[in-house]
This record gives C-alpha cells, structure tokens and sequence, in this order.
C-alpha cells in the first residue's frame, strides 16, 4: 500500500496558485491511516516522549494516536482565541498569509521530551513556531516528525536546530 495514493491533490485551494494537499482520502481508510500511524511511530522508535504537541487542526488527527501509542500526554496549540486558560502565543507565517499560535501555559513541564507533529511541513513557520512556544515553557524537542514535507518551500532549513523525520516527499 503507498501512502501517496491516499493524499490527492486539489489545485487552487485555499487561494490561487496554491496545490492544496487533501490527507481526506487517507483518513478516511482505516488500513492507510493505521499504515501511516505505524510508520509516524516508527519514525520516534524507542526515544522517551512525555508529551505529543499537534498543530490546529490537522494536527489532531495523528497527534492524539501517536501520544497513546507512546504512552505520552497530547498538547493542543490553537489558533488565536480558542484555548480558555492562561496561555502563551507567538505570531508566525504560512504558505499563504500570517496566522497566531498558542499554547497553555501549564501544558508543557520543564524539562518535558516532546515531540511535535503536523500533517505538512511547507514553508516551516508553523512548527518553527511551535517550536519557539515549547521551549518558552521549558521543553526539549525530541523530534518534529510530519506524514509529508513540501520539499521546495525549504522548510527543513528553518528547523535546522531540531530532528526532522517525515513519511513523504513532495
Ligand atoms: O509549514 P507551513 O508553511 O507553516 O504550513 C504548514 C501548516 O499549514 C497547514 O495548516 P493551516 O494553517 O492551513 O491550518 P489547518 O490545519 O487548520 O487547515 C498544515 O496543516 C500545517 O499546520
Ligand atoms: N500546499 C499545502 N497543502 C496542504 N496543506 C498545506 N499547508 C501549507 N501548504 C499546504
């Protein structure tokens, strides 16, 4: 089974002159998503992990699989306005425009193992971000790990400093 048969592609989504990269397809499959979680697990192997912190929304859908199957906690960073206690944000650039990032600030102890992960890694200003907001509140990235990379947005290049492990190439 080939994961990328399961992502297709949707031309001019969300704005012109974007090729949107749909995972419906994949989610949707109980044997493709059971194939990538596997895969996203094996890609953190047998490294300790305290804590999963998964970006709005696509985030969620992995993120929450991979905490329970690594015995770790799940953290949600949202868009602007939608956590209820106290919280930190950052402001951070996409593909297509500037967005907010935030965090609780009692989601994340110092000195947690974390690892961050999210469907795409495109131009990399989201999980720079996120990044940027863990390690405000005192944890280690253990790995940013993603089911697909846009490989000519360079987005590698922002997360230099961190472990970046993905399923697909684009
Ligand atoms: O590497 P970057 O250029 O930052 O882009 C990657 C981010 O863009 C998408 O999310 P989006 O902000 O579109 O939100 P959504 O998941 O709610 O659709 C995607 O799910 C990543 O989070
Ligand atoms: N081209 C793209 N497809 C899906 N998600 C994205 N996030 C940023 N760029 C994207």
């Amino acid at each position: 089974m080939n994961l990328k048969s399961f992502i297709r592609d949707i031309p001019d989504f969300p704005s012109k002159g974007i090729i949107f990269k749909d995972i419906t397809p994949l989610l949707k499959d109980p044997a493709a998503m059971k194939l990538a979680m596997d895969a996203l697990l094996d890609l953190v192997g047998n490294q300790k992990i305290d804590k999963v912190v998964g970006m709005e929304s696509r985030g969620f859908f992995f993120g929450p699989l991979l905490a329970l199957n690594l015995n770790a906690g799940f953290v949600p960073v949202r868009k602007p306005d939608k956590l209820p206690a106290e919280k930190i944000s950052v402001i951070y650039d996409l593909e297509y425009g500037t967005d907010t990032l935030e965090i609780h600030k009692d989601a994340i102890q110092k000195g947690d193992k974390v690892l961050i992960h999210d469907d795409v890694l495109a131009t990399g200003g989201t999980a720079k971000a996120t990044c940027e907001l863990v390690e405000r509140l005192g944890g280690e990235i253990v790995q940013c790990n993603f089911l697909m990379v846009l490989d000519f947005l360079n987005g590698e290049e922002k997360l230099r400093a961190y472990e970046i492990r993905t399923l697909i190439h684009y």
